[in-house]
């Protein structure tokens, strides 16, 4: 496992057993009783002709902080307006400046769907999902055991929560299992934090045709996701490219005319 994502997850272990003294999984079902239901990031994916999911992304452990002073409510609305498919939020504190407050926010002004973008590792995570507000749930391959992102995948459906796999590397496709629904190829090496797409190019074919497909990291062309679109990808996970940015959701307005 890389350096960063041990960090990361050391860090997460420590932050879900701090929130499963503050709120127990009774509470968070208590929440989910009440939750709306949300529309399906996936059929929102394949009715679209531009797949963009725009990331709140305020900062990240490649580039720091991208855009420190960011609100959900200053962002979100706009990410919907200029033709966003998906949103993903990040909602880990320490290494990308996000939290569930966050989540809690978006869910509360947009009907586009949400994914939680976060480590996921405990089953806590996906009712915390679920209860605050999200349709998708993110599992990475890197992090988790075949049995673990197959357990976890499973208890995600069992909550009604749609499942994007990450992988990252050509020998992690074993993690593929029934349960999942989008595989998300991630274009970062986290290694060495370079992004490069050519990862999303080489493994496309090997993933089997009946999971719907996104690249992630690294997108800044609308050519680059042409591309992607040739070859078969639906979805197109894009955060620096929009962040960096004094208005994301006019960033995104202009990328997606550009695609179109
Ligand atoms: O973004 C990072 O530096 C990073 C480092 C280590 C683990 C995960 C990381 N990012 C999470 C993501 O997958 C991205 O936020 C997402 O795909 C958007 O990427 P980008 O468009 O390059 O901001």
């Amino acid at each position: 496992m890389s350096t960063i994502l041990n960090k990361i997850i050391n860090c997460k272990r420590i932050e879900i057993e701090n929130s499963k003294s503050q709120i127990s999984i009774n509470d968070l079902e208590y929440k989910i009783r009440n939750i709306k239901k949300r529309q399906s990031f996936k059929e929102s994916l394949l009715k679209s002709s531009t797949g963009i999911i725009a990331e709140f992304k305020r900062r990240s452990p490649s580039k720091g902080w991208i855009f420190k002073e960011a609100k959900i409510e200053e962002i979100i609305p706009y990410y919907s307006i200029s033709g966003a498919s998906a949103i993903s939020i990040l909602t880990d504190t320490d290494f990308f400046g996000g939290n569930l407050q966050d989540l809690v926010k978006a869910e509360s002004i947009t009907q586009t769907p949400l994914l939680r973008k976060d480590f996921i590792m405990d089953e806590y995570q996906l009712y915390e999902a679920k209860a605050y507000g999200a349709s998708a749930i993110l599992l990475i391959a890197s992090a988790l055991t075949i049995e673990k992102t197959k357990e976890l995948a499973k208890k995600a459906k069992n909550l009604e929560l749609e499942v994007l796999l990450e992988l990252h590397y050509e020998n992690e496709l074993d993690h593929i299992n029934e349960w999942v629904d989008i595989v998300g190829i991630n274009n970062r090496n986290l290694k060495t934090f370079i992004t490069d797409v050519q990862i999303s190019f080489d493994l496309i074919n090997k993933i089997p045709s009946e999971f719907l497909k996104i690249s992630e990291s690294g997108i800044s062309s609308s050519q680059t996701v042409k591309d992607l679109m040739q070859v078969g990808y639906k979805g197109f996970l894009v955060g620096e490219n929009f962040m960096k940015t004094k208005d994301p959701g006019k960033s995104l307005r202009e990328f997606i005319e550009e695609l179109k």
